[in-house]
């Protein structure tokens, strides 16, 4: 198959940069040359230990020299001061995209600081692992799984051409605004990921009173619940700050939810469980029965979940 981009460059080399590195060279022309930058001196070290990168460079100016893909593969919170540092050393004519788990906030923070000429589709792999670092990719992690790109007002060849990449990465593109996409997260991602640090975090307080029993006896469940906890605290702090309004509004709604429960238990209203149950096990058995088990819910809008 044709290659895409001649150069690209990776900034920040955690988890989902590495994983897009080994994806690269799974299909063997899809990039030329991926260079690649890490804040730090340890991870650019361990980065040329393990061959993740063609040519690891020191500094971001280095790195986005001449590539025609700029990927930006850093905490959310980060975007905004990389973008500003890396702006000046662009290419003209270049696409910047980021693989940040917000959109909006990215977007607010990134854009002042395009050059002209230059042209930013913001994206979002739905495909994570609670492990993070250079040496936690691999390529199979974006194989059958979503994708979501915010074509803004960029080219349609632009976005063409990046939705051919993330798809040779083994990825399904979908096109989102990005408030949309910040809704469906906050729904699909966010709120769960706190209601797994809570629920840790509660288990823990309880585990001082039962000595060990919550953890030694804990059902898959709850280790589904660790796992998910476990995941980067940088990285979920950042989604929380900048994903703030779409977040409260949902957790205000599983808020209310969860009391009407608490109620039905105290009260023994074993009907409002029953139903309540039913129509959940309906939503799963749903979604099995489409096929669309990895799918993005689109709440209603049309298959590309665009207004
Ligand atoms: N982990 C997931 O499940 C997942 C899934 C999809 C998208 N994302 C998004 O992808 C991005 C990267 O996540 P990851 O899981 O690869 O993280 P990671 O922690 O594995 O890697 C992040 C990289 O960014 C660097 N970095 C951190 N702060 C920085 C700063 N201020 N300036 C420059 N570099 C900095 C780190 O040194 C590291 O190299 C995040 O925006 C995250 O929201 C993560
Ligand atoms: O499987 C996991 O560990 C994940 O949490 C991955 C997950 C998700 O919530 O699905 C986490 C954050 C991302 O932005 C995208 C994917």
């Amino acid at each position: 198959m044709e290659r895409i981009y001649d150069r690209v460059a990776l900034i920040g080399l955690g988890l989902i940069a590495s994983s897009m590195f080994w994806a690269m060279k799974r299909d063997g022309n899809l990039a030329g040359e991926v260079t690649g930058y890490a804040r730090t001196e340890a991870t650019r070290e361990t980065a040329r230990r393990i061959g993740l990168c063609d040519r690891v460079c020191d500094s971001m100016a280095e790195a986005v020299k001449d590539a025609d893909l700029v990927i930006l593969c850093v905490p959310v919170g980060a975007m905004g001061p990389v973008m500003e540092e890396i702006a000046p050393h662009l290419k003209p004519g270049c696409t910047v995209t980021d693989v940040g788990s917000v959109k909006g906030d990215v977007i607010r923070s990134v854009t002042p600081h395009l050059p002209e000429g230059v042209f930013f589709v913001p994206g979002h792999p739905l495909a994570g692992t609670e492990h993070s670092g250079p040496e936690s990719g691999f390529a199979e992690l974006f194989d059958n799984r979503w994708t979501l790109l915010i074509p803004g007002s960029a080219p349609d060849e632009v976005v063409g051409d990046l939705r051919s990449f993330w798809e040779r990465l083994g990825a399904n593109v979908d096109l989102m605004d990005a408030d949309h996409h910040d809704l469906v997260l906050a729904v699909t991602s966010h709120t769960p990921h706190l209601i797994a640090y809570t629920m840790v975090g509660v288990a823990d307080d309880l585990r001082r009173v039962t000595d060990s029993e919550v953890i030694k006896y804990s059902a898959a469940g709850f280790r589904d619940f660790t796992r998910i906890a476990a995941s980067d605290p940088t990285m979920w702090r950042d989604v929380f700050l900048t994903n703030k309004e779409a977040t409260l509004e949902i957790l205000g709604r599983f808020t209310e939810e969860l009391f009407a429960l608490q109620r039905a238990i105290r009260t023994g209203d074993g009907q409002h469980l029953f139903d309540y149950f039913t129509r959940t096990r309906a939503i799963r058995r749903g979604i099995i029965q489409a096929g669309q088990d990895t799918a993005a819910p689109n709440f209603g809008r049309g298959p590309s979940g665009q207004k």
